[in-house]
């Protein structure tokens, strides 16, 4: 009876909406029973199990008749059942990956990979991001130089700095975090990171060629690749699969989707001006979601069975948290996980994802300088 525990217990925290109601009824006929092939049928009366299909790669569904008014209608509840992608763990995984590389490397030729990063400003999140990715090359060892300048700098010594690691040989990636201050041209800063160093993969060029058939980019942006990265380690198909990219950022929404379009997907964007996006994200096998709302993707924008990623890490205040505060994803996380098969949790999914992929850029592009494979 656990199944029935489970669907009975399901909580809609802060992000339950009039939309996500924990159960649809529908009229219960033979066309229904081939619409849901994953599916559990609990009679309420007996209280039994009377047909079930269990396969891992989806939620189970509960159908149970209605008692008393409606006799002809069902009930109809997912478990909770998605499986939750651990980036954390793969991540973990790619750093050893990445770190076994890098050993066998200097071993055989001598050459230690080195990132150059750059930091301009003084956002918390950004000095945090960085120090991550030091502590991460440190972790793996590459050899990591950081630049730190003040809010107020100028373009100009952003600029110098970029053409010194561009000419420095033991530098093979080289990243500006972004945001990048106000008074700063983001496009020009981008476009002096010499395309071979591009480890971040935000050269227009790297773009443009991400975005064309028959063209390979040099390097493809950290946090993308790290979704298309965990769809592949968890096994989930893609190609010819129904995907929704919900944000068109340049870091993640746009080429997260000319990425999906590269393994196959038939790909949809939605935007804020889209008008009903949950008629659109309602349709898609795969959604990835980056749009730095908190909770935004409610379950009833799911379809049941689809795969989630959440790319989203949004603050929200929490007064029960030392911090005064904890992260959220742009998905409802406690209404989709019931209805999705697979999702990612936030914090602990994608996030990890963008410096694991980033050690793996940085050694890809050592790799290609001295011609190691
Ligand atoms: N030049 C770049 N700037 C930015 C990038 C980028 O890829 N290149 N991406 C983001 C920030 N970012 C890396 O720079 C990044 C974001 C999130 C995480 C992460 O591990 N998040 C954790 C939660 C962390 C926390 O507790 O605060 C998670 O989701 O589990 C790593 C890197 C914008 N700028």
């Amino acid at each position: 009876m656990a199944l029935m525990e489970t669907a009975a217990t399901m909580m809609f925290t802060d992000c339950s909406s009039p939309s996500s109601s924990t159960a649809r009824l529908l009229h219960f006929t033979s066309c229904n029973v081939q619409k849901f092939p994953n599916t559990i049928y609990h009679s309420l009366r007996s209280n039994t199990l009377q047909f079930g299909i269990s396969n891992p790669k989806f939620p189970k569904t509960i159908i149970s008749r209605c008692s008393s008014s409606s006799p002809s209608a069902v009930q109809v509840t997912t478990e909770a059942s998605a499986t939750i992608i651990d980036g954390k763990r793969v991540a973990k995984d790619i750093r050893e990956e990445v770190a076994v590389n890098i050993s066998r490397m200097k071993d055989n030729i001598g050459i230690v990979p080195g990132l150059a990063v750059i930091l301009v400003g003084d956002r918390k999140d950004s000095a945090t991001y960085v120090r991550n990715k030091k502590k991460a090359c440190d972790s793996v060892g590459i050899n990591s130089y950081e630049i730190r300048l003040p809010e107020d700098c100028t373009e100009e010594e952003v600029l110098n700095h970029i053409s010194k690691f561009n000419d420095d040989p033991s530098v093979h990636g080289i990243l500006v975090q972004l945001p990048l201050p106000s008074q700063m041209n983001e496009q020009n800063v981008l476009n002096a990171v010499c395309i071979e160093k591009d480890v971040d993969g935000f050269h227009p060029l790297n773009i443009g060629r991400l975005a064309m058939r028959g063209r390979e980019p040099s390097f493809v942006p950290c946090t993308p690749k790290g979704c298309i990265e965990l769809l592949h380690r968890y096994d989930i198909p893609i190609k010819g699969k129904r995907a929704v990219v919900i944000g068109r950022s340049n870091i993640v929404g746009m080429p997260a989707a000319l990425l999906l379009q590269r393994e196959d997907a038939t790909v949809s964007i939605v935007h804020s001006r889209t008008k009903n996006p949950e008629e659109i994200t309602k349709q898609a096998d795969i959604i990835i979601s980056a749009v730095g709302q908190p909770n935004m993707v409610k379950g009833s924008w799911v379809k049941p069975g689809a795969v989630i990623i959440d790319v989203g890490i949004n603050p929200v205040e929490d007064p029960e948290s030392s911090k005064g505060y904890r992260l959220v994803g742009d998905v409802c996380y406690e209404e989709a996980k019931n209805i999705a098969s697979a999702i990612t949790p936030v914090p602990g999914g994608v996030g990890p994802m963008t410096i694991a992929m980033l050690l793996s850029n940085t050694l890809l592009s050592a790799k290609r300088i001295h011609n190691f494979s």
